[in-house]
């Protein structure tokens, strides 16, 4: 079901001698062909479809049908490929999910299988997977409650786990757990995949996540679990309650959170202006504007500022203005942290009024709104930078994915600013050049997508053999990421490698897990395996991920 007849995976490069030997002979063309050849077939097929989605399918089923061959495709080709499999295009699948599905590729456990969690597990086809992404489809990129369609992210994102971490692809688990959905729109889709029910109580679901998480840990033992799209009371809520008790972790609070930091430590150093005197508006309240926001305190109090010093260099702002101790309406627990008290009773309402107060060097967007980040923003953003001094450069993440939803686009900040923005979106924009009087400047976009960090933190927690994802491990890929760029990356004055190094960056960040968890004391590897390598250093390491990691050949 789920991946390729495993018989046909070498495609055409079967030799003469396999053929006889498989009793293939006859079965596929009388051509011999190398990786390359095929791989060029399949982008031709690629670029002759219209319809990102329609891309998407025709990848898809090259998943199932040749699975070695659609890894190197994507692997190969990450830059062209990604955003068709991953975001921004898995957004536009999920919406559609209902009219596009031909086949399972996920397990899908709804909560009135609760008494079978264990055998729906075991029914999984492939033995021992090492990875699962599981989602409730609550909030699905910035596209809200899509209720089972939702199921393109855990796939999307074990397809990634492949490409860009090298697990093997049938040792990847996505779930769907299915608990109603507050989507009409689904509820009244005759084709909707799910339950057609209203989502449940919490405390219903929260019973229901404990016998999941306990029943995957007893099946399947070795399994790293990571939390992805929940709606962010959840998000939280579930991350606190079982990261102590089970292997796993949230992407959207921690993964994106690790990635924001390692971006903004590269920003930092680009923009002129000395981190000590940086201040943060983030836009968005949600699991991912606290869990990044959370990421960068921790990254100020281990350069030695007071947890009350780092917390006081961020302004949240959500639907109803600024973030206040004092503002009058019920604070949801994960907001509570970051409330602030020193507004002297004053109210910001808008993010204008916000900017105008705080003079900011540094804007997040991380509301699933498009647009928020308006010219006036965006200028007065800038003003608040240049009031500073000369040469200093304004931060400009607007992170919400898919595309659809971001706060701004990349050309916008770059004519906003008068090109002097350090910006990453969540989704990928793409470079554009400007003619300015006899020469031609070329602008660079960053992607600050968790798909930096998850895989290589998920890599590392497995051949680390971690009994924990502990907060050490997180923080570590950020450095470890923020570390990885190579020479002409800094030249062109990125801060995140380019995609097509994302591999590279998920070895680097995937070993730095693996010694993060050692140090923590969760690794359970045996001891003489971490002496040899404390005694080789770096490289050893590095060879011994290496030959551990899925490269498909044909
Ligand atoms: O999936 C992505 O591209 C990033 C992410 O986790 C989200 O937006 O929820
Ligand atoms: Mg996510």
């Amino acid at each position: 079901m789920a991946t390729a007849d495993l018989s046909y995976r070498q495609g055409l490069s079967f030799t003469p001698e396999q053929r006889i030997s498989k009793n293939l002979t006859g079965l596929i063309p009388h051509v011999m062909e190398d990786s390359k050849k095929q791989c060029e077939r399949a982008l031709k097929m690629i670029r002759t479809r219209q319809t990102g989605i329609d891309k998407y399918l025709y990848l898809s089923t090259l998943k199932r049908e040749n699975v070695d061959l659609f890894y190197r495709l994507l692997i190969d080709h990450a830059k062209e490929l990604m955003p068709l499999v991953y975001t921004p295009t898995i957004g536009d699948v999920c919406l559609q999910y209902s009219t596009l599905y031909t086949r399972p590729e996920a397990l899908y456990i709804s909560i009135k299988q609760r008494k079978s969690i264990r055998t729906i597990l075991r029914n999984w086809p492939y033995a021992n997977p090492e990875i699962c992404v599981v989602t409730d489809g609550s909030r699905i990129l910035g596209l809200g409650d899509l209720g089972v369609n939702g199921v393109g992210i855990p796939i999307g994102k074990l397809a990634l786990y492949t490409a860009a971490a090298g697990i093997r692809p049938e040792k990847t688990l996505p779930i769907v757990l299915d608990c109603g959905t507050a989507n009409e729109t689904n509820l009244k889709d005759p084709l909707y995949l799910g339950l057609r029910a209203k989502r449940v109580p919490v405390p219903e679901q929260q019973a229901f996540m404990d016998e999941f998480m306990e029943a995957a840990a007893d099946v399947y033992p070795d399994m790293v679990v990571q939390f992805e799209d929940f709606e962010s009371e959840k998000a939280f809520n579930y991350l606190d309650r079982y990261r102590n008790k089970y292997k796993c972790f949230n992407d959207d609070i921690q993964g994106t959170g690790a990635v924001v930091l390692a971006g903004y430590i590269g920003a930092v150093n680009l923009s002129g202006v000395p981190i000590e005197e940086q201040r943060l508006v983030f836009m968005g309240a949600g699991s991912a504007g606290v869990g990044v926001a959370k990421q960068l305190v921790e990254y100020y109090t281990k350069r030695g500022l007071s947890e009350q010093a780092a917390k006081d260099k961020f302004w949240l702002v959500d639907t109803k203005g600024l973030v206040t101790k004092d503002r009058g309406d019920k604070l949801a627990d994960h907001k509570k942290y970051f409330a602030r008290t020193d507004n002297n009773g004053h109210q910001f309402r808008t993010l204008e009024e916000v900017i105008e107060y705080v003079k900011p060097t540094a804007l997040v967007g991380l509301t699933a709104t498009f647009g928020v980040f308006t010219e006036s923003v965006v200028r007065a953003l800038k003003a608040s930078v240049d009031a500073g001094g000369l040469g200093r450069r304004p931060i400009l993440f607007p992170l919400s994915n898919p595309l659809s939803k971001a706060e701004c686009t990349f050309e916008q900040a770059v004519t906003w600013t008068d090109g002097t923005v350090i910006f990453a979106s969540g989704s990928p924009f793409s470079q554009f050049t400007v003619k300015v009087s006899d020469h031609a400047v070329t602008y660079y976009p960053n992607q600050g997508n968790n798909v930096y960090v998850f895989p290589g933190i998920g890599l590392g927690a497995i051949l680390a053999k971690a009994s924990r994802v502990t907060d050490n491990m997180i923080y570590t890929s950020a450095a470890a990421l923020a570390g990885s760029l190579n020479a002409d990356e800094i030249h062109k004055g990125l801060i995140y490698p380019r995609i097509e190094r994302v591999r590279d960056a998920s070895i680097i960040v995937a070993r730095e897990v693996m010694k993060a968890a050692r140090r923590d004391g969760v690794s359970q590897l045996a001891e003489e395996q971490w002496l040899e390598w404390e005694e080789w250093g770096d490289l050893a390491l590095d060879k011994y991920i290496k030959a551990r990691i899925y490269d498909p050949q044909l």
